[in-house]
């Protein structure tokens, strides 16, 4: 081949990568996402959602131990997120820098026959320490977090953030998708209509009563539901949790269904930056919706995270009620988070 020729071929296959690339990233900003805890139950699968989502183009993956096998594992998927994984403590501030988003799923889960508040005293302490790493390498990313007793980490991570200068209360979620996912697919089940056109928002909190599902809410709206059918969907609802717990008779909690929750909610974040117009999910996050400092509702998601939380609605007398018994529960395990992070 002629050298000219040769100059103009490579020139070609050059341009064409830059194009296959910018079409690969969909023409979107760069972003990066961290998840702390990514060797774990939900860290894995998570890590895998997160690589193909396509708006994510850097993925670092930390965790206390374990994560260079999950990250060469996953960085072999041909999608357009950079993969690296981090261990141990002295690596986390490079893992964290530079995120947009954070991922926490790190910490323990529960056993049969234990609540989510019996987790407090192990997870209060691994959260308390990776919002601090976080206020120090990456202040203004949105944080999600995953570990329990959401009720009261996401108060410990206010409170980390607050000391440390960094609050922004627009960025820090408590990720109550699981929820949402599970009153959609119960309800679509009891009501026979597509899951898939199936909303439903759940509101307060994420533990026992504190979750609160508005099925007078839900859409696609039906009939075919009686008071007591609520009332076990509610229920349903509220011991999701627990029926995981129990059927995986002490190998864990819901670690699938999580992470496939927990990939919805962060993809509604990373919309919500690249100025996505009207990206809502429900989500714990500081609040005024009641006389409570953090509460689950819906949210919009924009270019700076939170846009606006979203009030109730019409609620029937059966979630009125709901809402009222859940709030001494909800109040407590906030304070006790907010207790914690002063006291340590
Ligand atoms: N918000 C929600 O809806 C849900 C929350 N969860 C919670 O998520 C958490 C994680 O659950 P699984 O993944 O099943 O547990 P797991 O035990 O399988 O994984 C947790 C991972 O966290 C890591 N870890 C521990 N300390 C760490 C630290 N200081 N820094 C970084 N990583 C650390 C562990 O090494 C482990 O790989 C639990 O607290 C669980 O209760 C679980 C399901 C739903
Ligand atoms: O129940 C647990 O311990 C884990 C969890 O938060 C859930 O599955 O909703």
């Amino acid at each position: 081949m002629r050298p000219s020729l040769l100059r103009s071929a490579s020139q070609l296959l050059r341009r064409n990568r830059r194009r296959d690339y910018s079409a690969a990233a969909g023409g979107q900003p760069e972003r990066k996402v961290a998840i702390l805890g990514a060797a774990g139950g939900i860290g894995q699968p998570l890590a895998l959602l997160m690589k193909l989502n396509p708006l994510v183009s850097s993925l670092s993956l930390y965790d206390i131990a374990g994560t260079p096998g999950v990250a060469a594992d996953v960085s072999h998927i041909n999608s357009p997120a950079l993969v690296k994984g981090f261990v141990g403590e002295e690596q986390l501030g490079e893992a964290l820098e530079g995120s947009d988003v954070v991922i926490i799923p790190a910490g323990v889960p529960r056993k049969p026959g234990m609540t989510r508040d019996d987790l407090f005293n192990i997870n209060a302490g691994i959260v308390k320490g990776l919002c601090t790493a976080i206020s120090k390498y990456c202040p203004n990313a949105l944080v999600n977090m995953i570990s329990n007793p959401v009720n009261s980490t996401v108060p410990i991570a206010a409170e980390v953030f607050k000391k440390a200068g960094t609050y922004d209360e627009k960025k820090l979620f408590g990720v109550t998708t699981l929820d949402v996912v599970r009153a959609k697919t119960f309800y679509a089940g009891k009501a026979n209509v597509p899951v898939t056109e199936v909303n439903v928002p759940v509101v307060g909190g994420h533990a026992g009563i504190t979750i609160l599902p508005l099925f007078s809410q839900a859409t696609p709206a039906t009939n075919a539901l009686c008071h007591e059918d609520i009332k076990a969907l509610t229920k349903r609802t509220q011991d999701g949790g627990t029926e995981v717990v129990e059927a995986k008779a002490g190998k864990g909690s819901a670690t699938l269904s999580m992470a496939y929750a927990g990939a919805v909610f962060a993809d509604a974040c990373l919309k919500g930056l690249n100025g996505v117009p009207n990206v809502v999910e429900c989500s714990f996050v500081q609040s005024t919706v009641t006389e409570l400092p953090f509460f689950a509702s819906k949210v919009t998601l924009g270019k700076n995270g939170v846009e606006e939380v979203h009030g109730l609605g019409q609620l029937s007398d059966f979630e009125k009620e709901g809402l009222e018994n859940l709030k001494g529960e909800l109040k407590s395990s906030i304070e006790k988070g907010i207790k914690f992070a002063h006291a340590n």
